[in-house]
């Protein structure tokens, strides 16, 4: 199965499916990534806070993928936010991963109230100029942060890591996205499983397709253009989330999860978010 790629707005393209590994304990995360890399993704989600890029690096290298054909993201932890201290950080998550080059730098929360992120994202734009990253892009901003960072500085994001799937659709936000040429990234794309993979709706349209809830919620992310980073630590959930590439979306389906939208955060608000932990 080929999963089909996005392009950014620098030329640079990423798969729209990949696999996220938040929650993963470093011992763990070697195990998990190599099934996910035998079952066929070649992007991998990974960030400094989630302490296992060393386990996720191993895992890149030890698979025999050619470098060229993997895309790897990580992210830079708010605690680290501010020039020198970025590029700092950046050097420490390269070595964890044991890599020469990240595909994708994100910049995790905006935190807005400690001022930093435009330093941030000049450190950013110099890691970029200097080649050590394919794509720079951000996570969790807002239209507000976003306005900010793309009226004082230079370099438009690639794509925005947001909290999205059925029960927050993000309407606002995505189509700020698409009028600057920053794609949509969806974190927590199955609702982080508990209670939007048992909604009775989305097991209904599911079952008309023969698929899972959370097969059918991966869809709806792809076809709405979506890049998508599902986790799971189980080996069948994994093969599974990858399965989604043979049916398509209904107009009664997409209808049906429109009316889903009920503006319910698993994660943080950005807004209010001010984790330096
Ligand atoms: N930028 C940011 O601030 C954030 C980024 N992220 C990124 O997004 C990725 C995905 O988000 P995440 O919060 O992990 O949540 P997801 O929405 O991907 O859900 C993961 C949970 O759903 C379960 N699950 C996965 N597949 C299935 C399935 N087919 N059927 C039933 N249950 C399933 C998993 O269980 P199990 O593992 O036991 O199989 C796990 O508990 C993260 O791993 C991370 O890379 C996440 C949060 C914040």
């Amino acid at each position: 199965m080929t999963v089909p790629n996005v392009t950014f707005n620098n030329g640079v393209t990423m798969p729209q499916l990949g696999y996220g590994v938040w929650q993963v304990p470093d011992a763990e995360a070697e195990r998990v990534v190599k099934i996910a890399l035998e079952t066929g993704y070649r992007s991998i989600d990974t960030a400094a806070i989630y302490e296992n890029e060393e386990g996720t690096g191993r895992a890149l290298r030890a698979s025999g993928v050619p470098r060229e054909e993997l895309f790897v993201t990580t992210k830079l932890w708010n605690s680290e936010q501010g020039y020198d201290s970025t590029l700092r950080a950046f050097d420490a998550s390269l070595e964890r991963l044991g890599l020469e080059y990240v595909d994708l730098y994100l910049i995790h929360w905006p935190m807005p109230s400690r001022g930093l992120y435009l330093d941030t994202w000049r450190a950013f734009e110099k890691l970029h100029a200097d080649g050590r990253v394919r794509a720079i892009g951000v996570s969790n901003f807002t239209v507000e942060t976003l306005t900010r960072l793309l009226d004082e500085t230079e370099v438009v994001p690639v794509l925005n890591q947001i909290e999205l799937h059925p029960y927050l659709q993000q309407e606002e936000l995505r189509a700020f996205h698409a009028e600057h040429g920053i794609l949509t990234e969806a974190w927590s794309p199955l609702g982080q499983g508990k209670g939007l993979l048992d909604d009775a709706e989305l097991a209904r349209l599911a079952a008309g397709h023969g698929k899972t809830p959370a097969q059918l919620v991966l869809r709806w992310h792809l076809e709405l253009g979506n890049v998508v980073i599902p986790k799971s630590a189980t080996p069948s959930r994994i093969a599974e989330n990858f399965d989604v590439f043979d049916f398509e979306l209904t107009d009664e389906d997409k209808a049906a999860i429109a009316a889903l939208d009920k503006g319910t955060r698993f994660g943080p608000d950005p807004a209010t978010f001010t984790g330096l932990g």
